[in-house]
């Protein structure tokens, strides 16, 4: 039987949500509730709005209707700044810096953070690129890249990870570092959110599915075609 859920339990709650992007209606009336130690795949098809919702649940698009809460701050109010750095979106664009290397860049987040910077190169090691260090990010492949995203998710620790094409780019071999950090972060009373277009490999991943429909979540209990 589930445990009971509480208020500080609570991730993500998001009540009749719209979101418009550049004027057209992405988002229409979401709900969708996440909650401590859950990971939840988005499944839909293309264009039907799953970036966006990553977006929103970043606090970097604000609702035009409805009310959110991420980790406790309002979704549209200056609340989203606290909560920030408990966030982790990894999406298309890399955000490490070019020019530094793989080591420099998970060490200067280290700095950032307030963490060791051993842990950085520890991140480093789980993910394999301990003996790529010392290439520039610039210099890397997609694949290398991702998994140097997945080592900045693990030094961040962030309560809520929000990963977009979860698979995109990784080997065989890489797919299971997705699951450990998505497991890391649960481990740690935090809940992740995981779009992939790889849906075998996401309902392994996901303790259950949601699709975005009609600009709607709705539960995705059987897969769809792609
Ligand atoms: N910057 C933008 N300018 C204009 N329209 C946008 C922009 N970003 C997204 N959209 C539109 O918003 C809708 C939802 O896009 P979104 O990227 O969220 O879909 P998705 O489900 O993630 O798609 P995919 O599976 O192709 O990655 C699409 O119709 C897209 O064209």
């Amino acid at each position: 039987m589930p445990s009971p859920v509480s208020a500080s339990d609570s991730i993500v709650t998001l009540m009749d949500v719209a979101v418009v992007v550049e004027r057209v209606p992405v988002l229409r009336g979401l709900t969708l509730g996440v909650t401590a130690g859950e990971s939840v795949g988005v499944v839909g098809a293309n264009g039907s709005g799953k970036s966006t919702l990553l977006r929103v649940l970043a606090t970097l698009l604000a609702p035009v209707r409805g009310h959110g809460r991420v980790l406790g701050a309002e979704l549209g109010t200056d609340e989203s700044f606290a909560v920030r750095p408990g966030i982790a979106l990894v999406g298309h664009v890399p955000s490490l810096y070019p020019r530094l290397t793989l080591r420099e860049n998970l060490r200067f987040l280290a700095r950032l953070t307030g963490r060791r910077e051993q842990a950085a190169d520890d991140a480093l090691e789980l993910v394999g690129l301990a003996p790529a260090g010392d290439r520039r990010a610039e210099a890397c492949s997609q694949g290398m890249l991702r998994r140097a995203e997945l080592a900045r998710v693990l030094l961040a620790q962030p309560r809520l990870l929000l990963l977009d094409e979860a698979h995109a780019g990784l080997d065989d071999g890489s797919i299971g570092l997705v699951e450990v950090v998505i497991r890391r972060v649960s481990e740690r009373g935090g809940a992740s959110v995981i779009v992939s277009h790889d849906q075998p490999r996401l309902r392994d991943l996901a303790d259950r599915m949601v699709e975005i429909r009609n600009g709607q979540a709705v539960p995705a209990d059987e897969e769809v075609p792609a």
